[in-house]
């Protein structure tokens, strides 16, 4: 009777799940593979394989596209093979997204192999990955910082903050336990408001002293414990260019690698007109200043190279659209042009 009730209880679930959506089986699977560990086992030898050296992932460069590639568990072996590399490096990869035909996607970082020797072989480069995430297109860009995030995080978790005993890290990836205490680590992520302060007519961007000459972008700060976001930004604006937020607005997040793991929470906050006068952090900025429509306008067209003047000095250029500060800095036009219209 038991064996008659699992066998029409699969059926039904089977029936329940080809009724959901393509999107709604690919979560559902990749939430499997994180908890079923033979099953994320088994699935490493059909997943592909961006592969990361010290954190830059590899890529190619075709004509004047760059492209990264995705290896096989078969060609991942091939390489692994020419160092004499057990196959327990792929042990150490971790899982990144899947295909919408459930073909998983694995990272793996090998930093330990000589970097030329895959280089040759593979015909590529491995490549900073703010270079990298600049001159990709769009669809790779979220996979290389979430597999560089997972990759570092995995890196400096090797040992329990309690025990000092190493932590095992489960096959996709998804957490680190350390048998000692039984303590489990999830990756982490530290969420940071980006705002675009704005005075309805003029937008405030700023610089850092470690910018590339002529970029200017909007105030960001990380979130301290205890705050919502809405505070966080009223106290970054306040700290970094001493003006008092009146109003914000949500726009959009983005998970940003850098400088580990940051959960990027965008606001537009509104300043009173008539308190509008910077007082600079000098400690953190070089420069904030407040941008009229035209200039905001100008300095979106210009790429960074083509920033520098005669005498040396450079004019602004902005993020580019990767970044959620492009992003910010575009609905803010787009407000101002209805606005005006
Ligand atoms: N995607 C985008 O469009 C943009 C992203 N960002 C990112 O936002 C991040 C934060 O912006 P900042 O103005 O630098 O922050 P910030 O204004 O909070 O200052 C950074 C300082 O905060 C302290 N800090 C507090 N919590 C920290 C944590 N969890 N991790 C590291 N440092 C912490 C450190 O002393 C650090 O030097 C930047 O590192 C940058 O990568 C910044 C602007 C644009
Ligand atoms: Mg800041």
């Amino acid at each position: 009777m038991a064996a008659v009730y699992q066998a029409l209880h699969r059926r039904v679930s089977s029936l329940v799940c080809r009724l959901h959506s393509t999107y709604v089986r690919k979560m559902r699977y990749l939430n499997q593979l994180k908890e079923d560990d033979s099953l994320c086992r088994q699935a490493q030898t059909s997943g592909t394989f961006y592969l990361f050296h010290n954190l830059s992932p590899f890529l190619q460069k075709v004509g004047k596209k760059y492209l990264v590639p995705q290896l096989s568990a078969a060609e991942m072996k091939g390489i692994l093979e020419k160092f004499q590399e057990a196959e327990q490096w792929i042990e150490k990869s971790v899982l990144i997204g899947c295909s919408d035909e459930h073909r998983p996607c694995f990272a793996l970082d090998l930093g330990a192999l000589d970097k030329s020797v895959i280089e040759s072989e593979l015909q590529g480069s491995f490549t900073d990955l703010r270079k990298a995430l600049f001159v990709l297109d769009g669809k790779d860009s979220p996979l290389l910082a979430l597999a560089q995030s997972l990759l570092r995080w995995h890196d400096s978790h090797q040992y329990c903050s309690k025990t000092g005993q190493p932590t095992q890290k489960n096959p996709a990836g998804s957490k680190r336990v350390c048998h000692a205490s039984g303590v489990t680590y999830y990756p982490q992520m530290s969420p940071v408001v980006i705002t675009l302060v704005s005075n309805r007519s003029r937008c405030l961007l700023v610089r850092q002293p470690s910018f590339p000459p002529g970029m200017f972008t909007a105030l960001s700060g990380f979130c301290d414990l205890g705050e919502n976001v809405e505070e966080a930004v009223r106290r970054e604006v306040a700290e970094e260019v001493g003006l008092e937020v009146e109003s914000l607005r949500y726009s959009a997040s983005q998970h940003w690698p850098f400088p580990s793991s940051s959960l990027m929470i965008a606001c537009h906050a509104l300043v009173g007109a008539q308190r509008a006068e910077i007082s600079m952090d000098t400690l953190e900025l070089e420069e904030a200043r407040w941008f009229g429509m035209e200039e905001i306008v100008e300095g979106l067209k210009r790429e960074p190279s083509s920033s520098k003047q005669d005498d040396g000095s450079f004019l602004p250029w902005f993020p580019p659209k990767q970044a959620i500060a492009h992003q910010l800095i575009c609905e803010w036009v787009q407000q101002q042009t209805a606005q005006t219209a």
